[in-house]
């Protein structure tokens, strides 16, 4: 199954998929974090791992990645490529914690290096190509807002995680992400974060799964501690669980 995370900036993407990954994985899936938010340190931190290679360095770098997203363009992409398994994907890409794995497509290093469409072409290509086993979950933090859907990455999955935190920016943005979601066909799952005492009671929409504001989130992640999951994330994954046919590990 392929999972994607969604929502405006600072709204919990990263820890969200990073606690929903974790858990999953001590509940015995094989699990891999594709990281596909091109601005953002790195996800591999809030779980303990090490920096490894990205996808997009791996294969020659932002130019190569370029490339071969022109060569799809004129129908002359090898698409072979991508048309991997877990197990095809190269050690040295991939950070890992026993059954846990996550994979950086690429980030923006330099001023003026051009834009960060090549990153969301190796992301689409890869959701695209890989074949997963029953036991094997893919969750994609994406980048801040919804570019993501204009380049074709949410094309690849089964079901978008919209988390949205209570602002009234970011709620429009959710209501946005659900609209995109359904017009692909694809299963949504409203999450509230950071959600203070009453404030779903104000909103517009029913969050299938609320997650209150919590400060110690900010004071471990300012001091560099790895994620936990939060009893919400059982609830998030038995929300998921309610939409699509899942195997039991
Ligand atoms: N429920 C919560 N309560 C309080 N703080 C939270 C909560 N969830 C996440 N945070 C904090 O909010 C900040 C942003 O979280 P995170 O990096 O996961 O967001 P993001 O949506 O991935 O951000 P970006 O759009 O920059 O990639 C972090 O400091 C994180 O610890």
């Amino acid at each position: 199954m392929k999972i994607l995370v969604s929502g405006k900036g600072g709204c919990g993407k990263s820890t969200i998929s990073a606690m929903l990954g974790k858990y999953l994985a001590e509940k015995g899936y094989r699990v891999l974090i594709i990281d596909a938010d091109e601005s953002n340190p790195g996800l591999y931190r809030m779980l303990g791992l090490p920096k490894v290679k990205t996808l997009a360095e791996h294969l020659g770098g932002k130019k190569r990645a370029k490339i071969l997203m022109a060569a799809e363009g004129k129908g002359e992409l090898d698409e072979e490529l991508f048309n991997w398994t877990l197990d095809d994907i190269p050690d040295e890409i991939l950070a890992k914690k026993g059954n846990l794995a996550v994979l950086t497509i690429g980030k923006i290093e330099e001023a003026e290096e051009g834009c960060a469409c090549p990153y969301g072409f190796l992301a689409r290509k890869l959701l695209e190509g890989i074949k997963l086993q029953e036991n094997e979950v893919i969750i994609v933090d994406t980048e801040a807002g919804i570019e993501h859907f204009g380049r074709g990455v949410d094309k690849h999955v089964d079901v978008v995680v919209d988390v949205a935190e209570p602002s009234l920016e970011s709620i429009e943005l959710s209501k946005k992400i659900a609209g995109l979601s359904e017009s692909l066909g694809l299963k949504h799952i409203l999450v509230l974060n950071k959600a203070l005492p009453g404030v779903e009671e104000k909103l517009p929409v029913k969050p299938d799964v609320i997650i209150p504001f919590d400060q110690s989130f900010i004071v471990d992640s300012l001091n560099g501690k790895e994620v936990e999951p939060i009893d919400q994330i059982e609830t998030l994954w038995k929300s998921i669980a309610g939409r699509i046919h899942l195997f039991s590990p």
